[in-house]
């Protein structure tokens, strides 16, 4: 079911086609996260100055946020090689040895969804990253022996939508982390219009605004609700976007001025009616709403947290105040008053 939502912050496939055409190559148009644009720019003149690979860098964020984006961007700055490669595809040890084997002095391996590797296959790359070094080894049985082999220094930039997934032993292994945050409207509104240029798309800079602002503080979401807003504008108001225009069509996609969709409607109108305002737990709304935990926590939660229209407590989920008016609903004494 989320795959098909319109501000879903995972990629479709028409994300996939298109991002490649408009997802910034260079730091400078790497917009917003302002801390993390500066830290690493200071990371990699460093690196660079002193010819060295630079240190291992973990980049964590929601979907869409851009850490895929960033890591092409550092290998860019950088001026060195990237491989991509994803947890889940390294299976065996040997796969992972392979890559880094391959690898050219100070190139950027970057591991997507680097909680999802094996056990197994984490063990190698402590030593990898630590010592720029991997046991492998040779022969079966009785037989059987390691051999240490020396690895090219390389830069190892791992994305995970969530921290909390990941070892200690891995994590610890990072020199430097970076956390992505939500995007602000302003900054949104900048990557619509780059976005806009980039694809030939009329977009006046108050319609720019009013698609950022429906946009999760996502970049992903942004760029694709630029691009049905478009198709709108093209069929019912001559190819040009201005607010009407995007509020409009917007409204035709069911998502509301908040950026909210049915799905967060329906998650924030459970826990109102029929939990009373919360709380309650996860599992419980999860099951109700035939969504999998995991999306709710990964997807669909931490914009409603970020916005404080839902909070986590230690006995679940509890909408908010601004939930209940959000919804046209007077907010009851007890939901979450306390709180705050
Ligand atoms: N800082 C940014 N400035 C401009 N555009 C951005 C920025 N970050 C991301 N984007 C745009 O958003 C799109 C999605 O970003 P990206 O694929 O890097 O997200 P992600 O965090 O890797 O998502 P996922 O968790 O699904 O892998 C990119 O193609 C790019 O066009
Ligand atoms: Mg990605």
């Amino acid at each position: 079911m989320s795959e098909e939502r319109i501000i879903g912050g995972g990629a479709t496939r028409e994300d996939a086609a298109i991002e490649a055409s408009i997802r910034p190559q260079r730091l400078d148009d790497y917009l917003g996260q302002k801390p993390v644009r500066e830290q690493m720019s200071i990371y990699i003149e460093a690196a660079k100055r002193r010819g060295e690979a630079m240190d291992h860098v973990l980049i964590f964020g929601p979907p869409g946020l851009g850490k895929t984006t960033l890591s092409h961007v550092i290998a860019n700055e950088l001026g060195v090689g990237l491989r991509v490669t994803s947890g889940p595809v390294i299976e065996k040890a040997g796969d992972l040895a392979a890559l880094l084997t391959n690898l050219q002095p100070h190139d950027v391996l970057f591991i997507d969804e680097i909680h999802r590797l094996s056990p197994v296959v984490e063990e190698v790359l402590y030593p990898a990253m630590e010592d720029f070094q991997i046991d492998i080894m040779i022969g079966e049985g009785p037989a059987a022996r390691s051999i240490k082999l020396d690895l090219p220094p390389f830069t190892l930039i791992g994305a995970t939508t969530r921290a909390g997934l990941l070892t200690a032993p891995l994590r610890d292994r990072f020199g430097i982390v970076q956390r992505l945050e939500f995007y602000s409207a302003e900054e949104l509104t900048r990557i619509v219009r780059r976005s806009a240029q980039i694809l030939g798309i009329d977009c006046e800079a108050e319609g720019a605004a009013e698609i950022a602002r429906r946009s999760r503080g996502t970049p992903r979401i942004a760029n694709r609700l630029l691009r049905r807003v478009r198709d709108f504008a093209q069929v019912r108001a001559g190819g040009r976007i201005d607010t009407p225009v995007a509020a409009a069509a917007m409204q035709m996609l069911k998502v509301d001025p908040e950026g909210f969709d049915d799905l967060d409607r329906r998650l924030l109108n459970l826990i109102i009616e029929n939990f009373d305002g919360g709380p309650v737990g996860v599992e419980s709304l999860a099951a109700a709403l035939s969504e999998e935990r995991g999306t709710l926590e990964d997807v669909i939660e931490p914009y409603l947290i970020q916005q404080g229209f839902l909070v986590r407590t230690a006995r679940g989920r509890m909408a908010t105040q601004k939930a209940w008016r959000h919804l046209g609903l007077q907010p009851r004494d007890q939901a979450a008053e306390g709180l705050f």
